[in-house]
């Protein structure tokens, strides 16, 4: 290197230390003011709750819409998330149960949306993670509910039409499959591929073109099959980034999923939803009446008030009164007047009508 070069790069070497001392420095003076806010939230209310969606949504949205670069708004999002997630221990850190085991894709969801300095804890299936909810034994929930390749996660949607719970969030996650393998795999004698049915579907034409002939086992989660592959020597796992991780594995083939667009919605669940934060979705599950037009009568007022609808799902009912139940998704809050009343409206024409919660859009 010259010395010209070896100057200029201790300058801009010692310009960062300074910098990172006004980081430092601000970050702890953030962190102080989160402390305060715990103390006026305490006097306020002995059992208050510390975490609020709405708030971290809206602290989120104003820096993106701020950033102006080189960081792309994500990556600056997910810098602050992180840095919330710390300040957000401070007053009382935020414990989710998530479907387990560690290293599936609904834990990375989980860390997405609380972040690293949450307390996660994994369950062995969807309805345990809404029964530690109800029961009180963590503040939230976080379950999987629709992949944009495969659809609708059906035990998740089953599960709210026998449960108080709330929705208070959603995380959108892209999915990365990888082909993974231990490091006594023989590569060229792959017989045997372990994954979840979920990922063989959303993998299926790869796995044809590349691994017509290899045995596919499904197995309970990509986790599963991560820990599986380790001890065998002609098999390999198809899991994301943190189940390759968490058993060490080599990634022989990245991103095996069929459409470069996959991704999986998830929701946060709680015992209340969340207060209005400017930009919220809301999630109902409605019942129809069993006659000739209802469906029509029953939609006709999202049309009228001119209601973004994202997602509309049918499931057959489980109570055997009603034939069938919508899952319905729309943008806007049930504290918003014109939502208030279309929902008014849409209570009068069904035979059932529950808001199962109204929270911010997810931001990152
Ligand atoms: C500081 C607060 O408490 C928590 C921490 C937040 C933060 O660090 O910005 C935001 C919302 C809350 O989850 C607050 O409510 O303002």
């Amino acid at each position: 290197m010259s010395s010209d070069a070896a100057a200029s790069l201790d300058a801009l070497r010692e310009r960062i230390d300074q910098l990172d001392n006004d980081i430092l420095h601000l970050i702890s003076e953030r962190a102080r003011c989160a402390q305060e806010v715990a103390e006026v939230k305490l006097d306020e209310d002995p059992g208050t709750r510390f975490y609020r969606p709405e708030r971290e949504a809206q602290v989120l949205r104003r820096i993106m819409a701020m950033n102006k670069g080189p960081l792309s708004d994500e990556e600056m999002a997910r810098l602050f998330r992180e840095v919330m997630s710390a300040c957000l221990a401070l007053e009382q850190p935020v414990k989710v149960a998530y479907l387990g085991p560690e290293g599936t894709f609904t834990q990375q969801a989980a860390l997405k949306h609380f972040g690293e300095s949450a307390v996660s804890l994994p369950m062995a299936a969807i309805d345990e993670v809404f029964r530690e909810v109800e029961a009180g034994a963590v503040n939230y929930g976080v379950v999987p509910v629709e992949n944009s390749t495969e659809g609708v996660v059906n035990h998740t949607l089953d599960t709210f039409l026998e449960s108080s719970i709330r929705i208070a969030g959603e995380v959108v996650l892209r999915i990365h499959h990888h082909l993974l393998v231990g490091e006594n795999t023989r590569r060229d004698k792959i017989s045997r591929i372990y994954s979840h049915p979920q990922s063989f579907a959303q993998c299926r034409k790869w796995l044809d073109a590349h691994y017509p002939h290899a045995e596919r086992v499904a197995v309970a989660s990509n986790a599963e099959a991560s820990r599986l592959v380790k001890t065998e020597w002609h098999s390999a796992a198809i899991a994301g980034d943190m189940a390759g991780k968490l058993y060490d594995l080599e990634v022989i083939h990245e991103k095996v999923e069929d459409r470069p667009d996959n991704s999986t919605r998830f929701l946060i669940i709680g015992n209340r939803d969340a207060p209005f934060s400017g930009s919220d979705k809301t999630s109902l599950v409605v019942a129809m009446r069993n006659q000739p037009g209802a469906l029509h009568d029953l939609l006709e007022p999202f049309h009228r008030h001119r209601i973004d609808m994202t997602r509309l799902e049918t499931r057959p009912s489980r109570s055997g009164v009603w034939n069938y139940v919508f899952f319905i998704d729309f943008v806007g809050h049930h504290d918003e007047p014109h939502i208030a009343a279309m929902l008014d409206e849409v209570r009068l024409r069904a035979a059932d009508l529950k808001v199962l919660g109204s929270y911010p859009q997810g931001v990152l």
